[in-house]
């Protein structure tokens, strides 16, 4: 099973990222930071000829993403949403719905996906939004919704105090370790 982890913070060492190591610790994980890649923002061609499409690194970054079976999205609460930059990464999908419709759709209906989101400001309660946001989102594009954690804090190293969160992501490390051994060879 190939996993990877889409980091979506503006900044590394975060509590997001730090969720997600938590998750796939001595796991065998793709590592995607999102900062690492220029993301242009989305043109709508879809009643019009299409393109030209920004000259960028999204087929890079959506090439990584389809190889894998199981993504994680480890993202911060970003004005009780996701960040931009992810948010701009997902809107380009509409550019592949255009594009190759059947061939995305397929390959996105054979994945899972986990959400880890962080914020500080009543998370549980308004980050629901942000994660009913991304139940819509994989629903559209036949991605199974596995399971969220939502966890609190603010300066780096906070999500360390919130022993609900990594009690939660525990379990679902342990969902990912069942399933890894159903899947290996024996
Ligand atoms: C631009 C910006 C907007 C934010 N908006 C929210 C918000 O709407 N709700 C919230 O709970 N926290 C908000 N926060 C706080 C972050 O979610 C919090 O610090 C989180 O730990 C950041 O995740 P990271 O450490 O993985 O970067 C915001 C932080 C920034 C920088």
């Amino acid at each position: 099973m190939k996993i990877a982890v889409l980091y979506a913070s503006s900044r590394k060492g975060g509590n997001s990222e730090r969720l997600a190591k938590a998750l796939v610790e001595g796991l065998d994980a793709d590592s995607i930071f999102l900062t690492d890649y220029r993301i242009e923002p989305i043109i709508d061609y879809r009643h019009t000829e299409p393109g030209p499409y920004p000259e960028d690194d999204y087929r890079k970054l959506l090439d990584r993403v389809l190889k894998q079976d199981l993504l994680i999205f480890a993202t911060p609460i970003y004005w009780y949403g996701m960040p931009g930059r992810l948010k701009l990464f997902i809107d380009r999908w509409s550019q592949s719905l255009r594009e190759n419709r059947k061939d995305f759709l397929e390959r996105m209906a054979e994945k899972r996906a986990y959400v880890l989101a962080v914020g500080d400001d009543d998370p549980h309660v308004k980050g629901k939004a942000l994660i009913e946001q991304f139940r819509h989102i994989f629903d559209f594009v036949g991605i199974r919704f596995a399971g969220h954690v939502i966890g609190r804090g603010n300066r780096p190293g906070d999500i360390e105090q919130d022993s609900e969160a990594l009690s939660a992501v525990r379990k679902l490390r342990e969902q990912i370790l069942a399933e890894m051994g159903a899947c290996s060879p024996r």
